[in-house]
């Protein structure tokens, strides 16, 4: 599991690895990790251009030029304001034989040390003009920690920002390194251990396909299980005008861990869904959580006939329209950034800026645990508790893919996950899933990828194959 921490937690981590590093041995320890990083990154032929800010950003960077200097390396420095640059740092970069130049034009390879942790979202001057190099000419760039001119607790940006390849991150993550439209600025991150320790604070968490061993007890069905003991997931989905939504709904359930698929819909329409799929059992009865508004009628009868047993409940397109004032049963709400902009009476644009800030509305306004779907879909808790998926491809914006997610989470929810794991899970699965396929593909497609790949989920066997395909490389190629 990845986990992100605030720059408070930071900070506040940081004051106590520096109690036994010192201020300096921590920033080193920063800088040599930093150096590790660019030797393998960067070619040995190509000058570097380091883009130094005013803080101790910078100074991560000037510690690591000089030391790329001392390993033959060719560095020069542009200072966004020569005063303020750190000075120990600037004075170990030059007298290694760092080059001060005006301009980055003309580099190749550029490392973005402008701000770190310390700063502000949105560059201005001629950070902003630096910047903006970078997005015209597009040069490798290497961000120390994050990305400059992010929103670093939020991922929202308000303003220019550096666009990286690369992301150097000291600790920890950081949540816009995870989440919201700063999130793909990050590039590749890769969390460098700096001697912080963050183990008992709450994280910004993101699963990962190794978390399977969280949850399989809790899937994986035992010797003494039948198939009301797996859960029964109810399905309320579909009308005349979006039938496939049903069939959708029904498969994404079905490729999930409970032991039976309920339907219920008009009489035409459960015909058809238990034509195509016969295990399916249609009419009213016990489940253990429901699924209510893919495709469906825009009418509150579906999700107040569901509310009424008392059970979980995945809420999900039509039905978000008709929430009650506040749930009394664990539910996920599975909005798009449209549907939770109309639930909060908000533009979509606004959701998209901030997704997190408008998630954790939602879930407080309804008590209920909200799954923001959108290229990193966020799952936030009614007690704030936050995660962010990183599995997927964009060949997942395709219709009916959020009919498979809703009815596969259903079937985690009557499986006995509480809606925060179920989101989770179901939003990292079904990545992964659609991941496997690759894509182009058609939402079915995710929903037959489903089984396999919760299988390997819960019991690793894809990382065990791909450990051992490692050590079979290794070995053939002669390293230990
Ligand atoms: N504390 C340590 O010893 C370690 C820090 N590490 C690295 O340091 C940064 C955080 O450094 P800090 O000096 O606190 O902040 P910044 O370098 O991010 O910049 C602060 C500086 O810039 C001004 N500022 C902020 N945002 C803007 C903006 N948008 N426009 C203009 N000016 C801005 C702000 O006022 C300050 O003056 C951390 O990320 C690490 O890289 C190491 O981890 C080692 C330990
Ligand atoms: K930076």
């Amino acid at each position: 599991m990845l986990t992100a921490h605030t720059v408070a937690q930071v900070r506040a981590a940081e004051e106590v690895a520096a109690v036994e590093q010192g201020w300096d041995g921590l920033m080193q320890r920063a800088a040599g990790a930093l150096v590790g990083h660019l030797l393998e990154l960067v070619p040995a032929d190509e000058t570097v251009v380091v883009l130094v800010g005013p803080g101790n950003n910078g100074g991560d960077a000037l510690f690591a030029a000089a030391r790329l200097l001392e390993r033959g390396r060719r560095v020069n420095l542009c200072l966004l304001d020569a005063s303020k640059a750190h000075p120990a740092g600037l004075a170990a970069a030059t007298g290694a034989g760092a080059q001060v130049v005006d301009r980055p034009e003309g580099h190749r390879v550029a490392v973005d040390a402008l701000f770190g942790i310390g700063a502000r979202p949105g560059l201005t001057g001629v950070a902003a003009e630096w910047a903006a190099w970078i997005e015209r000419e597009r040069p490798c760039v290497v961000a120390v920690d994050v990305p400059s001119g992010i929103g670093v607790d939020d991922g929202r940006l308000d303003g220019p920002a550096v666009r990286a390849d690369h992301t150097i991150t000291f600790g920890t993550m950081k949540p816009g390194l995870l989440l919201g439209p700063a999130a793909p600025l990050a590039g590749r991150v890769t969390v460098v251990d700096i001697g912080l320790d963050l183990a008992e604070q709450r994280a910004v968490e993101s699963l990962e396909l190794a978390d399977g061993h969280r949850f399989r007890d809790r899937m994986v069905p035992s010797a003494a299980d039948h198939k009301y003991s797996r859960g029964v997931v109810g399905v309320r989905a579909g009308s005349p005008e979006y039938a496939g939504a049903a069939h959708l709904c029904v498969a994404g359930a079905q490729a999930g861990p409970a032991g039976m698929v309920r339907f219920v819909g008009a009489p035409d329409l459960s015909h058809r869904v238990v034509d195509r799929a016969p295990e399916v059992v249609a009419g009213a009865g016990r489940v253990q959580a429901w699924v209510v508004g893919p495709g469906g009628e825009d009418s509150a009868e579906p999700l107040d006939a569901a509310l009424a047993d008392g059970v979980p409940v995945v809420v999900d397109a039509t039905a978000l329209g008709h929430l009650p004032d506040r749930f009394e049963v664990d539910a996920l709400l599975t909005p798009h950034a449209g549907e939770l902009a109309a639930m909060l009476g908000t533009e979509r644009a606004e959701v998209e800026a901030d997704p997190l800030a408008h998630a954790r509305r939602a879930a407080e306004r309804w008590s209920a645990t909200v799954l923001l779907k959108g290229p990193r879909t966020l799952v936030v808790s009614t007690d704030g508790r936050v995660r962010v998926n990183t599995s997927g491809t964009p060949w997942l914006g395709t219709a009916g893919a959020g009919d498979v997610l809703a009815g596969f989470a259903g079937s985690l929810l009557a499986r006995g996950l509480d809606a925060f794991d179920a989101g989770s899970v179901a939003a990292l699965l079904h990545g992964l899933a659609a991941e496997r396929v690759g894509g182009p593909f058609v939402a079915s497609d995710i929903a037959r990828a489903l089984p396999g790949t919760l299988r390997d989920f819960c019991d690793g066997s894809r990382l065990m194959r791909g450990a051992e395909d490692e050590i079979h490389r290794r070995r053939e190629e002669g390293r230990p």
